[in-house]
Protein backbone atom coordinates (compact mmCIF):
# COMPACT_ATOMS: atom_id res chain seq x y z
CA UNK A 1 0.00 0.00 0.00
CA UNK A 2 1.26 3.07 -0.71
CA UNK A 3 2.56 5.39 2.47
CA UNK A 4 -0.02 8.24 1.42
CA UNK A 5 -2.45 6.44 1.64
CA UNK A 6 -1.82 4.72 4.88
CA UNK A 7 -1.39 7.97 6.38
CA UNK A 8 -4.42 9.28 4.94
CA UNK A 9 -6.08 6.32 6.43
CA UNK A 10 -3.98 6.89 10.26
CA UNK A 11 -5.60 10.64 10.38
CA UNK A 12 -8.84 9.62 9.29
CA UNK A 13 -9.11 7.62 11.91
CA UNK A 14 -7.81 9.71 14.66
CA UNK A 15 -9.98 11.98 13.23
CA UNK A 16 -13.36 10.21 13.24
CA UNK A 17 -12.39 9.51 17.30
CA UNK A 18 -11.65 5.62 16.22
CA UNK A 19 -8.48 6.17 18.62
CA UNK A 20 -9.94 6.01 22.02
CA UNK A 21 -8.06 6.48 25.48
CA UNK A 22 -9.21 5.78 28.91
CA UNK A 23 -9.71 2.15 30.65
CA UNK A 24 -10.87 -0.61 28.28
CA UNK A 25 -11.44 -4.47 28.77
CA UNK A 26 -10.47 -6.36 25.28
CA UNK A 27 -12.25 -9.27 23.71
CA UNK A 28 -9.41 -11.63 25.07
CA UNK A 29 -10.25 -10.31 28.59
CA UNK A 30 -7.05 -8.25 28.94
CA UNK A 31 -7.25 -4.68 29.92
CA UNK A 32 -5.99 -1.79 27.62
CA UNK A 33 -5.69 2.18 28.29
CA UNK A 34 -6.87 2.63 24.28
CA UNK A 35 -8.96 1.44 22.37
CA UNK A 36 -9.24 1.11 18.12
CA UNK A 37 -12.91 1.31 17.48
CA UNK A 38 -12.69 -0.04 13.83
CA UNK A 39 -16.15 -0.51 13.78
CA UNK A 40 -17.40 2.88 14.58
CA UNK A 41 -15.25 4.40 12.00
CA UNK A 42 -16.48 1.96 9.18
CA UNK A 43 -19.71 3.41 9.49
CA UNK A 44 -18.19 6.54 7.55
CA UNK A 45 -18.80 5.63 3.82
CA UNK A 46 -15.24 7.49 2.99
CA UNK A 47 -13.13 5.96 5.81
CA UNK A 48 -14.66 2.21 4.49
CA UNK A 49 -14.00 3.14 1.25
CA UNK A 50 -10.20 4.02 1.76
CA UNK A 51 -9.87 0.59 3.90
CA UNK A 52 -10.80 -1.53 0.91
CA UNK A 53 -8.90 0.44 -1.12
CA UNK A 54 -5.78 0.36 0.99
CA UNK A 55 -6.43 -3.15 1.79
CA UNK A 56 -6.70 -4.07 -2.14
CA UNK A 57 -3.46 -2.22 -2.76
CA UNK A 58 -2.05 -4.53 0.12
CA UNK A 59 -3.20 -7.33 -1.36
CA UNK A 60 -1.70 -6.96 -4.61
CA UNK A 61 1.34 -5.52 -3.91
CA UNK A 62 2.29 -8.81 -1.84
CA UNK A 63 0.54 -10.52 -5.10
CA UNK A 64 -1.64 -12.52 -2.88
CA UNK A 65 -3.99 -14.93 -5.14
CA UNK A 66 -7.48 -15.31 -3.40
CA UNK A 67 -10.93 -16.59 -5.26
CA UNK A 68 -12.60 -15.64 -1.62
CA UNK A 69 -12.95 -13.34 1.01
CA UNK A 70 -13.89 -14.45 4.42
CA UNK A 71 -14.30 -12.97 8.25
CA UNK A 72 -15.40 -13.37 11.57
CA UNK A 73 -19.10 -11.16 12.71
CA UNK A 74 -19.18 -8.35 13.61
CA UNK A 75 -16.16 -6.41 12.93
CA UNK A 76 -15.01 -8.08 9.82
CA UNK A 77 -18.22 -7.83 8.12
CA UNK A 78 -18.13 -4.33 6.76
CA UNK A 79 -14.37 -4.82 5.65
CA UNK A 80 -14.92 -7.87 3.81
CA UNK A 81 -18.22 -6.29 2.44
CA UNK A 82 -16.58 -3.43 1.17
CA UNK A 83 -13.06 -5.45 -0.21
CA UNK A 84 -15.72 -7.50 -2.25
CA UNK A 85 -17.19 -4.33 -4.21
CA UNK A 86 -13.62 -3.37 -4.96
CA UNK A 87 -12.19 -6.69 -5.92
CA UNK A 88 -15.22 -8.26 -7.12
CA UNK A 89 -14.79 -11.48 -4.76
CA UNK A 90 -17.35 -12.83 -3.49
CA UNK A 91 -17.44 -12.96 0.58
CA UNK A 92 -18.57 -15.21 3.45
CA UNK A 93 -19.01 -14.69 6.97
CA UNK A 94 -18.34 -17.00 9.55
CA UNK A 95 -21.13 -16.36 12.65
CA UNK A 96 -19.71 -16.62 16.58
CA UNK A 97 -21.94 -19.31 16.99
CA UNK A 98 -24.39 -21.20 14.89
CA UNK A 99 -27.90 -20.44 14.27
CA UNK A 100 -29.93 -23.22 16.35
CA UNK A 101 -33.07 -22.46 13.63
CA UNK A 102 -32.98 -21.18 10.01
CA UNK A 103 -30.58 -22.90 8.04
CA UNK A 104 -28.79 -23.50 11.42
CA UNK A 105 -25.08 -22.97 9.92
CA UNK A 106 -22.25 -20.86 11.27
CA UNK A 107 -21.10 -20.00 7.36
CA UNK A 108 -23.30 -16.90 5.57
CA UNK A 109 -21.75 -17.64 1.77
CA UNK A 110 -19.58 -20.51 0.48
CA UNK A 111 -16.16 -22.00 0.85
CA UNK A 112 -15.55 -24.58 -1.45
CA UNK A 113 -12.78 -27.23 -1.04
CA UNK A 114 -9.45 -26.14 -2.47
CA UNK A 115 -10.73 -22.47 -2.81
CA UNK A 116 -8.13 -20.13 -1.93
CA UNK A 117 -8.81 -17.38 1.26
CA UNK A 118 -8.33 -14.21 2.05
CA UNK A 119 -9.15 -13.90 5.63
CA UNK A 120 -9.98 -10.23 6.48
CA UNK A 121 -10.68 -8.79 10.46
CA UNK A 122 -11.13 -5.17 11.87
CA UNK A 123 -8.60 -5.49 14.92
CA UNK A 124 -6.15 -8.44 16.27
CA UNK A 125 -4.88 -8.03 19.80
CA UNK A 126 -4.05 -11.94 20.66
CA UNK A 127 -5.57 -12.98 17.03
CA UNK A 128 -8.10 -15.36 18.55
CA UNK A 129 -10.73 -14.40 16.45
CA UNK A 130 -9.18 -14.48 13.24
CA UNK A 131 -7.69 -17.85 13.92
CA UNK A 132 -11.02 -18.77 14.38
CA UNK A 133 -11.70 -17.97 10.87
CA UNK A 134 -8.59 -19.51 9.49
CA UNK A 135 -9.54 -22.70 11.37
CA UNK A 136 -13.18 -22.86 9.74
CA UNK A 137 -11.95 -22.45 6.52
CA UNK A 138 -9.66 -25.32 6.67
CA UNK A 139 -12.24 -27.75 8.19
CA UNK A 140 -14.16 -26.78 5.24
CA UNK A 141 -10.94 -27.90 2.80
CA UNK A 142 -10.02 -23.74 2.25
CA UNK A 143 -6.76 -22.79 2.26
CA UNK A 144 -6.30 -19.20 3.64
CA UNK A 145 -3.88 -17.51 1.81
CA UNK A 146 -3.07 -14.57 4.21
CA UNK A 147 -5.03 -12.62 6.99
CA UNK A 148 -5.02 -8.51 6.22
CA UNK A 149 -5.97 -6.39 9.65
CA UNK A 150 -6.51 -2.76 9.65
CA UNK A 151 -4.94 -2.12 12.95
CA UNK A 152 -2.77 -4.98 14.18
CA UNK A 153 -2.18 -4.08 18.12
CA UNK A 154 1.06 -6.03 17.94
CA UNK A 155 0.57 -8.22 21.65
CA UNK A 156 0.72 -11.85 19.90
CA UNK A 157 -0.96 -12.39 17.08
CA UNK A 158 1.58 -12.08 14.61
CA UNK A 159 3.34 -15.59 16.45
CA UNK A 160 0.07 -16.85 16.87
CA UNK A 161 -0.49 -16.82 12.91
CA UNK A 162 2.73 -17.64 12.18
CA UNK A 163 2.50 -21.08 14.17
CA UNK A 164 -0.08 -22.07 12.29
CA UNK A 165 1.68 -21.08 9.15
CA UNK A 166 -0.36 -18.11 8.31
CA UNK A 167 0.86 -14.45 7.14
CA UNK A 168 -0.92 -11.48 9.37
CA UNK A 169 -0.85 -8.36 7.16
CA UNK A 170 -1.73 -5.14 9.09
CA UNK A 171 -2.66 -2.18 7.05
CA UNK A 172 -1.59 -0.30 10.43
CA UNK A 173 0.13 -0.90 13.60
CA UNK A 174 -0.89 0.29 16.98
CA UNK A 175 1.91 2.50 17.01
CA UNK A 176 1.10 4.46 13.66
CA UNK A 177 -2.35 5.67 15.67
CA UNK A 178 -0.67 6.79 19.05
O1 LIG B 1 -7.41 -10.65 18.39
P1 LIG B 1 -8.44 -10.85 19.46
O2 LIG B 1 -7.85 -11.00 20.82
O3 LIG B 1 -9.41 -11.95 19.09
O4 LIG B 1 -9.26 -9.47 19.56
C1 LIG B 1 -9.74 -8.77 18.46
C2 LIG B 1 -11.19 -9.09 18.18
O5 LIG B 1 -11.99 -8.51 19.24
C3 LIG B 1 -12.93 -7.60 18.69
O6 LIG B 1 -14.15 -8.23 18.46
P2 LIG B 1 -15.16 -8.58 19.63
O7 LIG B 1 -14.78 -9.90 20.23
O8 LIG B 1 -15.22 -7.44 20.56
O9 LIG B 1 -16.53 -8.83 18.89
P3 LIG B 1 -17.45 -7.96 17.92
O10 LIG B 1 -16.72 -7.92 16.59
O11 LIG B 1 -18.69 -8.74 17.83
O12 LIG B 1 -17.65 -6.60 18.51
C4 LIG B 1 -12.33 -7.18 17.37
O13 LIG B 1 -13.32 -6.73 16.48
C5 LIG B 1 -11.65 -8.43 16.89
O14 LIG B 1 -12.51 -9.29 16.19
O1 LIG C 1 -8.86 -6.79 21.67
C1 LIG C 1 -9.97 -6.26 21.45
O2 LIG C 1 -11.05 -6.73 21.81
C2 LIG C 1 -10.01 -4.98 20.68
C3 LIG C 1 -9.03 -4.05 20.79
C4 LIG C 1 -9.15 -2.86 20.06
O3 LIG C 1 -8.28 -1.96 20.11
N1 LIG C 1 -10.23 -2.68 19.28
C5 LIG C 1 -11.20 -3.62 19.19
O4 LIG C 1 -12.18 -3.42 18.46
N2 LIG C 1 -11.08 -4.76 19.89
Amino acid sequence: MNGELKKEIAEKLKETGAVRFGDFVLSSGKRSSIYIDIKHACTHPDILAMIAKGMKELADSEALDFQRIACVELGGVPIAVALSLETGKPYAIFRKQKKDYGVKDDLVGVIEKGDKILVVEDVTTTGSSALSAVERVRARGGEVEAVLVVVDREEGAAEAFREKGVRLIPLLSLGDLR
